[in-house]
């Protein structure tokens, strides 16, 4: 599905990524952990042509994602706060990237209820915009946003962050019911060990840029990124 080749960003004489070659297969759930500054968010900018890549390229179904638009289509993102528009109010933002999708407002409408408890009754009908809204309220909007139209490439920048417990775990499900789903592919990063594992069949560690770990999620992985994290020994109790 996503196949990434002699990727590399260099911003000046500094390179923040370097990934020789990455596959992600159709139907994964493909979580990114690493400490600040591994070069997440500029992976994930690159995925979405957000930014120029330095070196190399990624392709998208065959499709190379900075000379072509043809992915667009079926990628969905929510990677910061700049991919809400501050003086719409969440209906008419929904609204917004319905239409985008091919959906009309009773199918936005009808999707939004699947949503209620996500919701916590704080974002519908509260005629507030974007920008009035608190962080972790903005990021349940732009994470449903990014579900409208039900693309086949879902990215997600640290979904987990500024959210209350409950939200988290409302969210591990969302995340996980698309992690079903074989025709999904969806790559989050997280800080989150724990949730990532949770939502992922695959982990991949970003270190100053370079893939340092790529592993099958089981009953160990927690366990190997926790040592690998601590700087200790996997087999140390
Ligand atoms: N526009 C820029 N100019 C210079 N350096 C940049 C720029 N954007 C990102 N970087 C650098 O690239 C590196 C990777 O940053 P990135 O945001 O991808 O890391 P991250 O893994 O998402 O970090 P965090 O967990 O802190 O969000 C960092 O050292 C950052 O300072």
């Amino acid at each position: 599905m996503i196949h990434v080749e002699n990727l590399s960003k260099a911003y000046g004489t500094t390179k923040v990524l370097d990934i020789p070659e990455l596959e992600i297969p159709k139907g994964q759930s493909f979580g990114l952990v690493g400490n600040n500054g591994a070069g997440k968010t500029t992976f994930f900018s690159l995925l979405l042509d957000l930014i120029q890549s330095t070196t190399g390229h990624i392709s998208s179904n065959g499709i190379q994602i900075s000379s072509s638009e043809e992915w667009k289509p079926y990628t969905s993102a929510f990677i910061d706060e700049t991919f809400l528009i501050g003086y719409l109010t969440p209906e008419e933002y929904f609204y917004f990237i319905g239409e985008l999708r091919g959906w009309n407002k009773a199918d936005v409408d009808q999707f939004l209820e699947g949503f209620t408890d996500f919701f916590n009754d704080e974002i519908l009908n509260k005629r507030k915009y974007l920008r009035d809204l608190s962080k972790g309220n903005s990021k349940k909007v732009g994470i449903v946003g990014a579900l409208i139209g039900n693309p086949e490439v879902i990215i997600l920048d640290e979904p987990f962050a500024n959210l209350d417990p409950t939200t988290q775990i409302r969210l591990k499900r969302i995340l996980k019911a698309l992690a079903d789903k074989p025709e999904v592919t969806i790559l989050v990063s997280s800080h989150d060990l724990q949730h990532t594992v949770e939502v992922s069949n695959r982990i991949v560690v970003l270190e100053k840029g370079l893939v340092v770990k790529d592993l099958q999620t089981n009953t160990e992985t927690m366990k190997e990124l926790e040592a690998f994290f601590s700087g200790e020994p996997a087999d140390v109790e």
